[in-house]
């Protein structure tokens, strides 16, 4: 076996072995890891310099205690993280996921892959990812403000515009964020715009921050298109899973561009609508009123709800799934083939399967990857650092077409890798090789530290 393999393995056997129970972090790791070897092989000064070693072993991981008051005056208390991953690019930067299912191994995998990610951006980010098991569904506003500043008097102490800088991911939207940023100028008395990003527009944000992500999405869908004959936005069948900021931004450009997008779902089921989902009406009740989808069918009429039934049994051109990690299975991929699905591309971080993937490929759908095709939220909160930095507010549009093109760069940058280490039309290789180039040549520089 040469040096290159050996460390490969030796690398996959030391995340499992320090990580025990920990499947998606695992999961995220081994995924990348399997797509190096050419690059590895080509360059033995990775090995050398422990870059596989060190790059799967966050440079820090904080757990804290999140105590609050419940409307009932009873006290509760949840568990938050944020796990600095990598700062070799420049200071962590990450979602915050507020969810019940969070824990160690969630914050680890989705940190680990913000690192690949952020550096396919070209910005200067490194990676991380925090969160906490608290579940805002059903929460008063009072109790999310209460969490929120509890959170945050932990937080404060670990982060900084330099250091590391949050943001929002699932359960943690605007409202979230402007409690988390009122307690973080509360307790440091610092007005530090550019210590998380997402921020509403009249006090510090970007325009389009809250749509980038999903938009981005389609972008980078945009450009795999060029190597999809006879399929193009316009005209194509959509579906999405989720009905939260990806999905509906997704869903909104897609549409924009002459998509018809016909489903979409939460974690209850999803809905059928023929004519193509009334987005004004889907945003109404999922990000205004904050109701279940199933309010969605109730009140428009004409369309069909699917209680517990999962939205890739829909026939499409086009699949995004934005919802959450491992929701589209092997089974899945197979019934999306059997209904002419000719495009995959992840919105979510990490939502297909290892399995789902392999039946991608063998099935020839193009397959657009998280780290790559979802990066546009990330890209776009770089570019509130950048404005928060200079005192400045771009208009709707500079910002729109700066994410534009690095979506664009970013697809490019992932086809000619992929072809330049001998994978054409492998998007996975291709961003997962170019990523890890950016992140070890920045390790090597710096020395071990
Ligand atoms: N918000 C952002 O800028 C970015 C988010 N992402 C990823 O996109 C995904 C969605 O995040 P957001 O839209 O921000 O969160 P969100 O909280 O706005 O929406 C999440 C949506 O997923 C649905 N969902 C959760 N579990 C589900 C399940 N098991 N089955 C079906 N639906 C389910 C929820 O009902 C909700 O509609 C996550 O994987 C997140 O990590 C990735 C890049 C950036
Ligand atoms: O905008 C950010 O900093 C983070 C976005 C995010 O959490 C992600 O890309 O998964």
């Amino acid at each position: 076996m040469s040096d290159a393999d050996a460390a490969l393995h030796e690398a996959l056997d030391t995340v499992v072995r320090r990580n025990p129970g920990q499947v998606l972090f695992r999961q995220a790791v081994h995924e990348v890891l399997e797509s190096l070897a050419p690059v590895v092989r080509q360059h033995p000064e990775y090995v050398e310099g422990g870059i596989l070693k060190r790059i799967i072993e966050p440079e820090r991981v904080v757990s804290f205690r999140v105590p609050w008051v419940d409307d009932n005056g009873v006290v509760q208390v949840q568990r938050g993280f944020r796990v600095q991953f990598s700062s070799d690019l420049g200071p962590y930067k990450g979602g915050l996921r507020f969810h019940k299912s969070v824990d160690e191994d969630t914050l680890k995998f989705l940190g680990f892959e913000q690192v690949f990610k952020n550096a396919l951006t070209g910005l200067g980010l490194g990676g991380g990812k925090g969160g906490s098991d608290f579940d805002p569904h059903g929460k008063s506003n009072g109790e999310v403000m209460r969490f929120c500043q509890s959170f945050m008097a932990e937080l404060a102490h670990h982060i900084g515009a330099d250091l590391d800088v949050p943001a929002g991911d699932i359960g943690v939207g605007g409202r979230e964020i402007g409690y988390l940023y009122g307690q973080y100028r509360k307790v440091t008395g610092r007005n530090e715009a550019g210590v998380i990003t997402g921020k509403g527009v009249g006090y510090g944000g970007s325009w389009a921050r809250t749509e980038a992500t999903g938009y981005g999405l389609v972008y980078f869908v945009r450009e795999m298109l060029r190597d999809c004959p006879g399929l193009t936005l316009e005209g194509s069948r959509v579906v999405v899973s989720g009905s939260g900021n990806v999905a509906l931004y997704a869903a909104k450009k897609a549409s924009q561009l002459g998509a018809t997008v016909v489903a979409c779902s939460d974690s209850q089921g999803y809905v059928l609508d023929e004519d193509g989902l009334d987005l004004d009406l889907l945003s109404e009740i999922k990000d205004v009123r904050r109701e279940r989808l199933s309010a969605y069918a109730d009140e428009r009429g004409n369309c069909t709800y699917f209680e517990g039934r999962s939205v890739w049994e829909v026939d499409c051109d086009i699949a995004l799934p934005c919802a959450t990690q491992n929701e589209l299975d092997g089974d899945a991929a197979r019934t999306l083939a059997e209904n002419g699905c000719r495009l995959i591309a992840e919105g979510a971080n990490m939502p297909c399967t290892e399995e789902a993937i392999e039946v991608i490929h063998a099935k020839g759908i193009l397959f657009g990857p998280a780290k790559a095709a979802n990066a546009g939220g990330v890209a776009t909160s770089g570019l509130e650092m950048r404005q928060n930095a200079g005192r400045l507010l771009w208009d709707f549009e500079r910002v729109d077409s700066e994410l534009d093109r690095i979506m664009t760069n970013i697809h490019a940058t992932a086809a000619a890798t992929a072809e330049e280490y001998g994978q054409p039309g492998d998007l996975i290789a291709g961003a997962n090789i170019a990523a890890f180039r950016r992140v070890a040549d920045a390790m090597l520089a710096q020395g071990v530290i």
